[in-house]
């Protein structure tokens, strides 16, 4: 073994470099102590614990189901105490400053607005609120000396019928923060063609949007989000991987499908707690992620929900780095794919990447 003094790719050592995540609900990433107190506060009753240790198990455990339905059903409990100004300010600060402490320097969360009005706010003021938390948490993790910048992607959920209302609110709130749409919830039943009006008013108003595709369903669902939709980005869109076999001597035949999705270098929102806990993927070593990454798509690695997944960046990161036997140069290269694809304009794009993520790499890659 070459005698070198590259520090080891544990979670202590990957904590301390630059990460970005595109792909973070806020009302999957609720610190459970907080949870607990918005929960008394607010008279919210139906908490399956009251305690932090054992509330952060539950959640994690409920969320460990098989399918994305049942998984998708534990977010009642942190919507459920989301639901006034002061939580959404607080959950939204808090958020920023677990970021920041996790090492990661910009970030887009996303939350559907439409899921916060059930005691009176009515959607600007649960856009409002939020925005508000950033601001606070980000300058709260400026005093303490720290840099991050968290913008919002709103999401309309699939199942309803308010999309195109939310796809106004990501127009309306573009110059405050608000980097684009998306849509989310259970997928199967519910193709993204149903919102494709609401996709249609945000490429006539040149707007950014992902779409969650290729989870809990397969390849029509990734078809439909690009071809029909205008998708930028896929969230999750681990199903691509049906689109390619792979030969006896390793190498891969592509369809036209999976083909286009790499060669027009459309990122790849991944997840991979996220993924195992939902049955999109069987376990973190056997992950589509490794295939894709060799193959060339433009990968990115997420938290998709801190809270439900026990997960951080940092962890994430750390458990691929020790399933597919990861360098610290594939872990700039995530970074710099997700800095890539952010929904923000070029040139902070590559200001990013040149003055915070190669400098902070660079130590490592020598
Ligand atoms: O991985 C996912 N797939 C689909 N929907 C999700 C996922 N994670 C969270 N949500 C849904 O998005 C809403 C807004 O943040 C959450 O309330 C949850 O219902
Ligand atoms: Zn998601």
């Amino acid at each position: 073994m070459p005698i070198t003094n590259t520090p080891a790719l544990t979670a202590e050592n990957i904590r301390t470099v630059p990460k970005v995540l595109l792909h973070d609900h806020l009302d999957g990433g609720v610190r459970p102590v907080t949870l607990i107190e918005l929960a008394e506060h607010t008279g919210y009753a139906e908490l399956p614990s009251t305690h932090p240790a054992e509330l952060a198990r539950w959640f994690s455990e409920a969320a460990y189901s098989g399918s994305l339905e049942r998984y998708l059903e534990t977010f009642s409990h942190t919507v459920g105490v989301m639901q006034t100004r002061d939580a959404l300010v607080r959950v939204a600060s808090e958020c920023v400053q677990d970021l920041a402490a996790d090492g990661v320097v910009y970030a887009e969360v996303r939350f559907a607005p439409e899921l916060h009005t059930e005691k009176g706010l009515d959607l600007d003021e649960v856009v409002q609120a939020v925005l508000d938390g950033f601001a606070a948490g980000t300058r709260a993790v400026a005093q303490a000396g720290h840099r991050i910048r968290v913008r919002a992607l709103l999401t309309a959920m699939r199942h309803a019928a308010r999309s195109r209302e939310i796809a106004d609110l990501a127009v309306k709130y573009r110059d405050q923060e608000v980097a684009g749409f998306d849509i989310a919830g259970a997928e199967a039943g519910f193709p993204p063609t149903r919102h494709l009006d609401a996709f249609e008013y945000l490429r006539r108003e040149n707007a950014h949007f992902t779409i969650h595709a290729g989870e809990a369903f397969g390849l029509p669902s990734i078809w439909e989000a690009l071809q029909w939709c205008g998708a930028d980005r896929l969230g999750h869109g681990v199903r691509i991987i049906d689109d390619i076999s792979l030969n006896f001597d390793g190498t891969a035949n592509l369809g036209l499908l999976a083909a286009y999705v790499r060669d027009k270098r459309i990122p790849l929102e991944m997840a991979p707690t996220s993924n195992v806990q939902t049955g999109a993927a069987e376990s973190i070593a056997t992950h589509p992620i490794g295939l894709l990454k060799d193959l060339g798509f433009r990968v990115t690695v997420n938290t998709d929900n801190r809270l439900m997944s026990g997960c951080t960046m940092t962890s994430e990161m750390t458990a691929l780095a020790e399933a597919f036997d990861y360098t610290w140069a594939d872990l700039r290269w995530f970074t710099v794919n997700a800095m890539k694809s952010a929904f923000l304009p070029f040139d902070q794009r590559l200001a990013i990447i040149e003055n915070v993520i190669k400098p902070g790499y660079a130590a490592l890659l020598d």
